[in-house]
């Protein structure tokens, strides 16, 4: 069992024993040192199984922590038999990279390695933390292009100390004939041809994405834009800092914190209290913005909230409010007058909600509700003049930020997924005050989410119609039928989408 923790000692291990007053972490009695082994490798491939085996890890997951930073190192030394050196900066960020590049063009990587193995049945029957030493050394060579000499040395250590000399001997073969096949511009990769299936299949491998995405958007979106938006998801991802104003920072205030962390960043086109950030996401966090100075979220979130325009005063019910980015922008945007109902059915995350409202000093206008939205709208009095409803979605508009949602999403899901939107939809509509506004949101890029749901939902509530969006958002992120649509190859950010739909009676 490829999970279970490791026992294996090796030439490279010195056991050491720390005292209180040792240099390494006192947490820890007995560590198995390595300090052949490249760290920030070793710290990859263990994350790579937990993201790929989460449910086998969950328990380990649950020890003190969320199993980073030194419980991280818990891991590593479980599960491969030692621990390497402590990470610095740079380890930090190339972890980063390679986990979420790896995650990423895991079918494309998955494909040159299945190509360049002996046969069929020896890339199915590999063991799973060989595959993962096989993906990073393959992403590193292939689309990081570092030197290939010193990836090749490093896996191969990697695999022998964390399995067995065999193991090694077979990464060294296989990354060989890799760097050999990428010097002759020769990588075995399908050719877009055939009928729609076989282009879909082929384009899935290349651009790294399930078939039936790549299907969909084909479908929707035709080939040419299928493949800008899989580029896009394959890109690195950018995030935006919101400064929060309800501690009277502002985005001045935010503009010269990252001055002094040097993080370069472009303030919002968009909105005023945003700035984005490309790199250095780490140095904000390590300096402690995020603890009520800023909060990380996207542009296209706060445009929702754009559309939603809270005005001071104003009683605001968030139907599906956790883990609260809108809550506390909405309620920022109070200005300290008026009140946010926040209802979610997810304990955990309502109460990151409320831990948050206080953090930014908006706890005395947010009230936290924990509920199941459809059962609390059959049982409950409350109204509002606006109501906003994010509903639960596929995510396929943030699959730039979640690496992993694009494998652990189904065709099915969206199903069950238009059915959940139906009946919160409905649910949502009662809490809304005669000649109020029903705002639906979500963070899909997917038609049958977004229009077709409220197109829906139209037929079945004559009571609503649509209140385009213009002059609530810019332009540009204003759709024909008057809804928003943040688009990720158009506009650079999260895809997102938002209707107003007004209680006539
Ligand atoms: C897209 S997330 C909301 C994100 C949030 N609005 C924000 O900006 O941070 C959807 C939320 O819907 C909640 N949810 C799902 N089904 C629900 C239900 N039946 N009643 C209430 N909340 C529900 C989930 O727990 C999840 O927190």
């Amino acid at each position: 069992n490829p999970m279970k923790p490791s026992k294996r000692t090796s030439k490279f291990s010195t056991s050491i024993s720390t005292s209180k007053k040792g240099v390494l972490n006192p947490s820890h009695k007995t560590q198995k040192l390595n300090l052949e082994v490249s760290p920030h490798r070793a710290v990859s491939a263990v994350r790579l199984m937990r993201i790929q085996f989460g449910g086998a890890f969950a328990d380990l997951l649950n020890e003190k922590g969320k199993g980073s930073g030194d419980n991280e190192m818990g891991y590593v030394e479980r599960t491969l038999g030692f621990r390497p050196r402590d990470l610095d900066d740079r380890d930090l960020r190339l972890v980063t990279d390679i986990v979420g590049g790896t995650i990423r063009w895991r079918r494309y990587l998955d494909h040159l390695i299945g190509s360049l193995c002996h046969d069929e049945s020896m890339f199915r029957s590999m063991e799973p933390l060989l595959l993962q030493i096989l993906r990073i050394g393959f992403y590193e060579i292939v689309k990081l292009n570092m030197p290939s000499y010193a990836v090749v040395d490093e896996n191969v250590k990697l695999a022998k100390v964390a399995l067995r000399p065999g193991a090694g001997n077979m990464v060294n073969g296989i990354l060989r004939k890799l760097v050999l096949v990428k010097e002759d511009n020769a990588l075995p990769l399908p050719k877009v041809e055939g009928d729609d299936r076989a282009q879909a299949r082929a384009l899935a491998t290349l651009y790294s994405h399930p078939v039936w995405m790549v299907r969909r958007w084909t479908k929707y979106l035709g080939q040419e834009a299928a493949i800008k938006l899989m580029m896009w998801n394959n890109s690195d991802p950018s995030y935006s800092l919101r400064a929060n104003s309800s501690k009277g920072i502002t985005r001045d205030d935010l503009v010269m914190q990252l001055n002094s962390l040097k993080v370069p960043h472009e303030v919002s086109l968009h909105l005023d209290d945003f700035v984005r950030v490309k790199i250095g996401l780490q140095n904000v966090i390590r300096a402690g913005l995020l603890k009520g100075l800023c909060s990380v979220q996207d542009e296209s979130a706060g445009l929702v909230v754009s559309v939603v325009d809270p005005q001071p005063g104003e009683e605001i019910i968030d139907c599906c409010a956790a883990p609260g980015g809108k809550t506390l922008y909405m309620a920022s945007r109070l200005r300290g007058k008026g009140r946010v109902h926040a209802i979610d059915i997810n304990k955990g995350r309502l109460r990151i909600l409320g831990e948050a409202a206080k953090m930014q000093k908006v706890d005395d206008i947010v009230t936290t509700i924990h509920a199941d939205l459809r059962i609390f709208a059959d049982n409950s009095a409350l109204k509002a003049d606006k109501v906003l409803l994010d509903a639960p979605c596929s995510g396929l508009g943030v699959l730039s930020k979640r690496a992993d949602l694009r494998w652990n999403r189904r065709l099915e899901d969206l199903e069950q997924l238009k059915n959940l939107q139906d009946e919160l939809l409905d649910a949502a509509s009662t809490l809304v005050s005669p000649g109020g506004v029903l705002i639906y949101s979500t963070c899909s890029i997917d038609p049958e989410e977004n229009e077709d749901r409220v197109g829906a939902f139209l037929v079945r509530h004559p009571e609503f119609r649509i209140d385009p969006v213009d002059g609530y958002v810019p332009s540009d992120f204003v759709t024909k039928q008057g809804f928003y649509f943040s688009d990720p190859v158009q506009h650079s950010l999260d895809g997102a989408f938002a209707a107003r739909l007004v209680r006539t009676s």
